[in-house]
């Protein structure tokens, strides 16, 4: 369990995240929502220690995540796998390099200066990266790769890291929808097959009800909305993405349209 208790994060005179205060189970896919600038990519960078919170603690199984240092901070790191929506690839690297890059933290200092990798970290990273259809790319450099690749090979050096929890910003802004549903399928499948956390800040509501258990809303750095992706109503979404919600034709408002049409959908084929 990851609980959160009064996590605050302040730039200035203003908080990007504001008393926040979350309980997350293991093994749970959790959709961050929110208009841009509402405190999203500060929470997860909180989590994570990217970025050092103002105030409030972060505690996993009861052990004070806020307090870590040294060692067990970079173990914490390595436990807490980040994904970028810019992938963080080194692009004149081939494909398995930067797989195996997710190993370091499981290596000793000296080991990871001359960056060697053992049989064990090479057969984990092509493990992994057939896992994600891309083992047939292993000896590409990354930088020729489409954006939806990329990604996969993001997800791979994630996943050799071993984590427990995967904290992932905004992965899908830069794919187009056929790259978005692949990079989604990967995520929901290591969560649903490794059992592994997944902790997701998305933009489209359509794509984060439909793999999400779980949506918390944000605005103005507050928590403003958490339950399940069926009890998001279009009242909510407007609230949400701050506009009124006599004004449905809003993009926001066009995607409840299309959960409430899966939905139904869904409902017709248990039906038959
Ligand atoms: N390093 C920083 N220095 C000053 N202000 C910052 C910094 N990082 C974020 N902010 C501010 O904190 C607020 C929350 O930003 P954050 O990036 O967390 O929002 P977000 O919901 O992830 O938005 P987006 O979806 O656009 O990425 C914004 O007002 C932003 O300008």
């Amino acid at each position: 369990m990851l609980r959160i208790e009064g996590l605050t994060k302040r730039f200035g005179d203003r908080n990007a995240v504001d008393t926040v205060s979350l309980s997350i189970p293991h093994g749970e896919m959790v959709g961050i929502i929110g208009r841009s600038g509402a405190g999203k990519s500060t929470l997860l960078r909180m989590l994570n220690r990217l970025a050092e919170p103002s105030s409030g603690r972060i505690l996993c199984e009861e052990r004070d995540v806020t307090a870590l240092k040294g060692t067990a901070l970079r173990r914490w790191r390595r436990d807490t796998a980040m994904i970028f929506q810019q992938f963080n690839l080194v692009g004149r690297l081939d494909v398995l390099t930067n797989v195996l890059l997710g190993r370091l933290n499981h290596r000793s200092a000296a080991l990871t200066l001359v960056k060697s990798f053992s049989e064990d970290d090479k057969i984990r990273a092509i493990a992994a990266l057939e896992r994600l259809d891309m083992g047939h790319l292993l000896a590409q450099r990354t930088e020729t790769l489409s954006g939806g690749q990329q990604q996969r090979v993001a997800i791979a050096r994630a996943l050799v890291q071993e984590p427990r929890i995967i904290l992932a910003d905004e992965p899908i802004a830069s794919l187009d929808p056929r790259n978005t549903q692949v990079v989604m399928d990967a995520l929901f499948r290591i969560n649903r097959e490794h059992g592994i956390t997944v902790i997701c800040n998305l933009h489209d509501l359509d794509i984060a009800a439909k793999y999400c258990d779980r949506l918390i809303g944000m605005a103005a750095g507050k928590v403003v909305f958490d339950d399940t992706p069926q009890a998001l109503t279009r009242e909510v979404a407007a609230d949400l993405y701050g506009i009124e919600a006599k004004d449905a034709g809003a993009e926001a408002l066009d995607a409840l349209d299309a959960i409430a049409a899966s939905e139904a959908r869904r409902a017709k084929q248990k039906i038959a």
